[in-house]
């Protein structure tokens, strides 16, 4: 439903909640129904488009002019576009020593076909990874503050893969999984977030949903299909279909700086349907998560100037 949503806490309980999303009429569907539940709750709402650049900016710019300060960022806006199965790839992982893991991460077996935005960059990644990034670096002076550490929540996936990934290609314009990709950027970019920010109070987490049925995982297989599968990810992984928000609502609880860098919070639920948060360590370094996060200050630059030319281009011909 959301593109992100940005919390201010005041000192006693929630200050202002702020959903940005692109689809307005369905955001303002899910404020209604937030106010039923919570009447007394302060939510409003942003237009924002993360995959186009322009609309970060200017949807950060809109917040900047509504608050001074941002307690929690929750980066939720994700896509998978044209997902398939690798039918050959499943058979040989069915009959691998990595099947549990195949079906719990879809490792190797999904892929997406990607296409390049106007300003030049591979959808999937400008959606899952870089407007969000922008969007951090356009908030940061309200996420690091003197007084108050802040958060930010990155809704990453089992499906983040080193193998996906390539530094050389962090767009992953020359691979067949582009969502894998981007997710696994997303891990170490959060990292990087928290060697460069914790000194000036800005934190940053990933957590995984597990398999929860939406319109992404509708477009993969049958929904009959994935409801019969659901029971075995269940017991195989303790992954529910009603249990994704688990990990965001435990962050939220957290102290910021009591959190590991390194881990991705799972949302879980036990046999005897408890739900829980369990912390897993991720599959990154300190090295390659500094070495994307200077490509893509190299990029912000390039793209900031971009549009800069292009208002410029604007300009000049009216
Ligand atoms: N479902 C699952 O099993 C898992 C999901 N995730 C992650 O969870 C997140 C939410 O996905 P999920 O709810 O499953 O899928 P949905 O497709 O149901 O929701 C995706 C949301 O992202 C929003 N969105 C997509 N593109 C943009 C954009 N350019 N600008 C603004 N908002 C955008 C959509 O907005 P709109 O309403 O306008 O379409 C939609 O609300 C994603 O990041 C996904 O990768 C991770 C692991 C597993
Ligand atoms: C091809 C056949 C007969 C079965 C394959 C079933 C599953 C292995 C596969 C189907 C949908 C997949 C899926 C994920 C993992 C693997 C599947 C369950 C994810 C949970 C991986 C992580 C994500 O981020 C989700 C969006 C995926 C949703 C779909």
């Amino acid at each position: 439903m959301f593109a992100c949503v940005c919390v201010y806490c005041a000192f006693s309980g929630i200050g202002l909640l702020c959903l940005a999303c692109r689809n307005m009429q369905r955001a303002e569907a899910a404020r209604q129904a937030l106010l039923v539940s919570h009447p007394t709750a302060q939510a409003t709402l942003l237009h924002l488009d993360v995959g186009n650049m322009r609309s970060v900016l200017r949807a950060a710019e809109e917040f900047k002019q509504m608050c001074n300060r941002l307690d929690y960022l929750y980066l939720n806006a994700g896509i998978m576009p044209n997902p398939r199965v690798d039918h050959k790839a499943f058979y040989k992982g069915l009959f691998s020593s990595n099947v549990v893991c195949m079906f719990a991460t879809g490792e190797g077996i999904l892929t997406q076909e990607d296409k390049v935005t106007p300003i030049g960059l591979q959808e999937v990644f400008a959606t899952n990874l870089f407007g969000h990034f922008l969007l951090v670096k356009e908030l940061e002076p309200l996420l690091c503050q003197i007084d108050h550490n802040s958060l930010v929540i990155w809704r990453s996936s089992n499906n983040a893969q080193r193998s996906a990934f390539s530094l050389d290609d962090i767009q992953h314009q020359k691979g067949r999984e582009p969502y894998s990709s981007s997710k696994y950027a997303s891990d170490l970019l959060s990292l990087a977030l928290n060697c460069h920010y914790n000194n000036r109070g800005l934190f940053s987490s990933v957590i995984c949903p597990g398999l929860v049925m939406t319109n992404l995982t509708y477009g993969i297989l049958p929904s009959f299909f994935l409801a019969l599968i659901l029971p075995v990810m269940w017991l195989v992984e303790g992954y529910s279909p009603y249990n994704g928000a688990e990990a965001l609502f435990w962050l939220f609880m957290q102290k910021p700086e009591s959190l590991d860098p390194m881990a991705k919070y799972h949302s879980l639920t036990s046999g005897l349907g408890n739900n829980y948060t369990q912390p897993h360590k991720m599959d990154i370094d300190e090295n390659m998560s500094e070495a994307l996060y200077v490509k893509l200050l190299e990029l912000e630059d390039t793209v900031r100037k971009k549009l800069r030319d292009e208002d410029l281009d604007i300009k000049t011909k009216n």
